[in-house]
């Protein structure tokens, strides 16, 4: 009898755009169906796994939620991805459905790709590529390319091959979409929303479903079972970098250059116990904007609290909740992962984190 594939939904979409909060969310509303998480951190700090292990799903337990934080995936499909989904095709108790979520900072195309690969595609297919995005961000310009800009330093720098890298990024994930989410519209008033939806979809040729979402709330059965099969259509959803290579095929002159994340970095800050975290809030937010901090999100250690407190920041909007007691296995302290673009000032970003955290101490 010829064994039906496990379906996949890839979850991807910038930085802070909601990605987790959807998820857990689904997990919340999926009916039943017994489902396997992938989920793929840039920043070593595992936060997101954390935060889902932590909702408590029946149909989801902490043994279905494996996390992938060897950088980002569409870097490292050979070595991580493929092995990871190898092993979960081994397990005698197959999920009904599998979900990856993508860093913010990945490239959905090689993930997708890999559902080409022999010893997958026999046995799982992509139910859809859902790509979630901040609506508060784009109308604020986050993703607006700044045209002249960009045009100037070209004709300075003939190496300049592409666009600024967060525009690129952000082009590449909706290029791959099955189902676009405007998410955060509950940041946006009607007008707002119909300027995100117009400049979204000026931003892929293909025309994806486009749905508006508030607080990551997406019914399950939108988000699953789309019946895709998005490895099929890959050849349509080529990247910036996949077509830049091609062209340099063409033309004779690539010399194999990969892609890669240089233009972004993250480091792991480790602080002490902070006593008044609305105090620190008020002194992170001037730092955030200072070094156009992209992404920063932790844990902070509250002395004399049981709980530990989340903290998530995109850019300077900061949202902080506690979800649960520190365990007596695991140290209490304060730890962050910070995320930005490679030419900040490493040194001074750290000193002034650091700087944000001690005076509250
Ligand atoms: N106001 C508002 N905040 C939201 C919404 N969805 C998510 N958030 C908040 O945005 C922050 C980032 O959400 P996440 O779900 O962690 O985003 P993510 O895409 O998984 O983030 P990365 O994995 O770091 O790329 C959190 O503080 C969320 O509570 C929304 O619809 N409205």
């Amino acid at each position: 009898m010829l064994q039906q594939k496990i379906p996949a939904t890839v979850i991807t979409g910038f930085l802070g755009a909601g990605k987790t909060t959807i998820i857990r969310n689904m997990l919340m509303n999926a009916g039943g169906k017994k489902i396997a998480l992938i989920i793929n951190e840039f920043g070593d700090l595992g936060v997101d796994g954390d935060v889902l292990k932590g909702c408590g799903a029946d149909n989801c337990t902490e043994d279905d939620i494996i996390e992938l934080t060897n950088g980002c995936i569409c870097c490292t499909v050979a070595d991580d991805f493929v092995p990871t989904m190898l092993k979960l095709l081994e397990r005698d108790v197959k999920p009904d459905h599998i979900v990856i979520e993508t860093s913010g900072l990945a490239l959905p195309q090689p993930l997708v790709a890999a559902f080409n690969w022999p010893d997958i595609r026999t046995r799982v297919t992509v139910d859809g590529v859902v790509t979630v995005v901040d609506s508060a961000a784009v109308a604020a310009g986050r993703f607006a390319d700044d045209h002249d800009a960009v045009a100037a330093e070209r004709a300075e720098d003939d190496n300049l091959d592409h666009e600024s890298p967060i525009e690129e990024l952000f082009e590449d994930q909706l290029t791959c979409a099955d189902l676009i989410v405007l998410n955060k519209t509950d940041l946006l008033d009607a007008a707002g929303i119909a300027a995100v939806r117009a400049e979204v979809t000026g931003r892929t040729s293909r025309k994806p479903s486009m749905i508006e979402a508030k607080n990551g709330e997406v019914p399950s059965l939108v988000l699953l079972g789309i019946g895709a099969s998005t490895e099929d259509d890959i050849d349509n959803r080529k990247s910036h970098h996949e077509l830049e290579h091609e062209a340099l095929h063409a033309s004779g002159e690539d010399h194999g250059h990969h892609h890669d994340h240089d233009e972004f970095e993250s480091f792991v800050l480790k602080l002490g116990a902070i006593k008044d975290a609305s105090d620190f809030i008020d002194r992170l937010k001037p730092v955030i904007e200072k070094h156009d901090i992209l992404r920063l999100k932790g844990f902070i250690d509250v002395p004399g609290k049981p709980m530990r407190l989340v903290i998530q920041a995109v850019g300077t909007r900061i949202d902080t909740y506690f979800d649960r007691p520190w365990t007596s296995a695991e140290k209490r302290e304060t730890r962050l992962v910070v995320i930005g673009l490679h030419e900040w000032d490493f040194a001074s970003v750290v000193e002034d984190v650091q700087a944000a955290g001690s005076e509250t101490a």
